[in-house]
């Protein structure tokens, strides 16, 4: 079901409260697929000076040993130093929570940042792990069997498919 809320307001609103959390050299790294595309939308909103980085967690997931590897890995690329720095990490879905741990461990192996901000596009129910965004766009109560998938790159839309959504 295409039921896509304007995504380009929320990005703004987004980036309107990102803005005071920005240290002068803070960074931006988002996760692959989607979550590139939502840092893309927002690195340009806020003008940041430091080149984007992007991380595929394949290799980084808890699930690695007995799902093995995604056809399609894509290198991760961290043009920047991250010790000391404010990085704002961007994902496009937080659900499990286990992708953001992922990229949490990843980050860490290039260094030590000063503080990392949590960004995501859509917090959605089902955690599994005890982590929250500090910035979200939209929230969303979905059954069990369902998914929400932002496609792009151009445009932006979320897709909400299997069970039926059952409260904003
Ligand atoms: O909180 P979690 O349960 O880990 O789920 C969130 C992740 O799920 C989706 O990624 P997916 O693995 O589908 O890859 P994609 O971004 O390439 O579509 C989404 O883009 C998030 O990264
Ligand atoms: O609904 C969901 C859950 C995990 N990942 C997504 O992209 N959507």
């Amino acid at each position: 079901m295409n039921d896509s809320p304007e995504i380009e307001p929320i990005l703004d609103q987004m980036a309107a409260q990102l803005r005071p959390l920005l240290a002068e050299d803070a960074a931006m790294v988002g996760i692959y697929t989607g979550g590139v595309w939502v840092a893309q939308a927002l690195h340009q909103r806020l003008g940041l000076e430091t080149e984007l980085g992007q991380v595929d967690i394949s290799f980084y997931r808890d699930d690695f040993t007995r799902i093995g590897l995604h056809p399609e890995v894509r290198a991760s690329h961290i043009p920047f130093d991250v010790d000391n720095r404010v990085i704002i990490l961007v994902d496009d879905v937080l659900h499990t929570g286990r992708t953001i741990r992922a990229a949490l461990n990843e980050i860490f192996d290039y260094g030590r940042p000063a503080r990392i901000v949590l960004a995501v596009l859509v917090d959605r129910d089902g955690r599994e792990l005890p982590i929250q965004a500090d910035v979200v766009g939209l929230h969303r109560r979905l059954a069990a069997g369902a998914q929400i998938k932002l496609t792009g790159p151009a445009p932006l839309q979320l897709v909400t498919r299997g069970a039926t959504e059952h409260k904003a």
